[in-house]
């Protein structure tokens, strides 16, 4: 690894870098469990990618591919830097990993744990020392050199991981859920502190989280994994808008969602037969399917208004009749539920004190719908 510049060097990558990360139709199975089918991906440098899906999806493996604990059991292109790195080992790759677990030693000081892979590199003890100390600066622990690693917190000790991966100075870091094991309050400090590094060092982040609201926070870009394969990938405000099937619309918290029959689909818009209504709404699957075919609907809970009486006509209104079901405080809202010729569908009310009492109708725009892939 590089050791001619300090984090302080570190600047912005130019526009239309060459991708520091290059993977081609990676494919890995354990005994047979295929964990990535022909996964594709890239990163550019400086970019904060996030690795988003479901406990099994195959985030974890994706990283250790990277970072050469596994090796593929088949690939087209795993480049680092530009660099075929397929036959390149984990220690010789310019790339480090926080774990979730910390994976420290709790018995050796702070400093001796940062300088760990220094040392293991051979570097004089002075450099070694001076570089774990602008590491624990970096991570706000720069009184700690001489702690013990058990006589920290949580935070702390995830503090000291993040510091050990940092010193080597990397190219890339890949952090593994890193936060998991933090509590809530601690989490969102963290996030926050993370973002901040990673705008400070403009390093490549490539971040795993199963939470889609970290992920939509933290990252330039999301890749959302299912089953070992790329559901969909893009930016946060794309997959949150715009996902592409209703697998995807509920990981991204869309609350109601319905199989139904496309109609019509033209210039972006689609009709869809659900329950014996017509629904229409943004097209924001993939490839269009033929009419007749199956297809998702899908609008979020705080998109819906519900009405005591009948709504005035519009042609940019999906409307349906309701009955009012449960009503759930949430403190800052009411998650109420109606039955629909639809189904039952959750509506978000944030100012109480002015919903309808006894609804009778729910209405929502139709561009706040969102008719996508089944
Ligand atoms: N060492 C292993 N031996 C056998 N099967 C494994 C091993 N590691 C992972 N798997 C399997 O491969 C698949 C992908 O696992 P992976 O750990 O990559 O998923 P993940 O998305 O990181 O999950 P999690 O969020 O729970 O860590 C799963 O079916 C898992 O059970």
């Amino acid at each position: 690894m590089s050791s001619s510049t300090t984090f302080a060097d570190a600047a912005p990558a130019p526009r239309h870098a060459p991708p520091i990360l290059e993977i081609v139709n990676a494919v890995h199975a354990y005994d047979g469990v295929v964990a990535l089918d022909n996964v594709s991906v890239s990163a550019a440098p400086g970019e904060f990618l996030t690795i988003l899906g479901e406990s099994g999806s195959g985030k974890t493996t994706l990283l250790r591919l990277i970072s050469g604990l596994e090796k593929p059991y088949r690939v087209g292109t795993l480049k680092l830097e530009g660099v075929d790195v397929r036959e390149v080992p984990a220690f010789q790759r310019n790339c480090t990993t926080v774990f979730q677990n910390y994976a420290l030693f709790p018995h050796m000081s702070v400093g001796a744990n940062v300088e760990y892979g220094l040392k293991v590199r051979g570097l004089p003890p002075k450099e070694r020392e001076a570089r774990a100390r602008e590491a624990l600066r970096l991570v706000q622990l720069q009184e700690m050199y001489d702690r013990k690693v058990h006589q920290l917190s949580g935070g702390q000790r995830q503090r000291v991981a993040l510091a050990r991966a940092l010193v080597p100075r990397p190219a890339i870091l890949l952090l593994d859920e890193p936060l998991g094991a933090l509590d809530e309050k601690l989490r969102v400090d963290m996030q926050v502190e993370l973002m901040q590094l990673h705008k400070q060092l403009g390093m490549t982040f490539i971040y795993i989280t199963h939470s889609q609201e970290e992920a939509l926070t933290m990252s330039d870009r999301i890749i959302l994994m299912r089953k070992g394969k790329i559901e969909q990938a893009g930016p946060p405000a794309e997959i949150f808008d715009s996902p592409i099937s209703s697998f995807a619309a509920k990981f991204m918290g869309v609350d109601n969602c319905f199989e139904g029959e496309l109609d019509a689909l033209a210039d972006g818009w689609a009709s869809v037969s659900v329950g014996g209504r017509r629904i229409d709404g943004r097209w924001t699957g993939k490839a269009a399917p033929k009419l007749g075919s199956k297809v998702a609907v899908g609008m979020r809970a705080e998109w819906l208004q519900l009405a005591d009486t009948s709504p005035e006509p519009s042609t940019g209104h999906n409307v349906l009749d309701c009955v009012a079901e449960a009503s759930i405080y949430k403190g800052k809202y009411l998650d109420r539920t109606v039955k629909t010729p639809l189904g039952p569908l959750k509506a978000r009310i944030w100012d109480a004190a002015s919903s309808a009492r006894n609804p009778s109708f729910v209405r929502w725009k139709k561009g706040d719908c969102i008719v996508m892939n089944a």
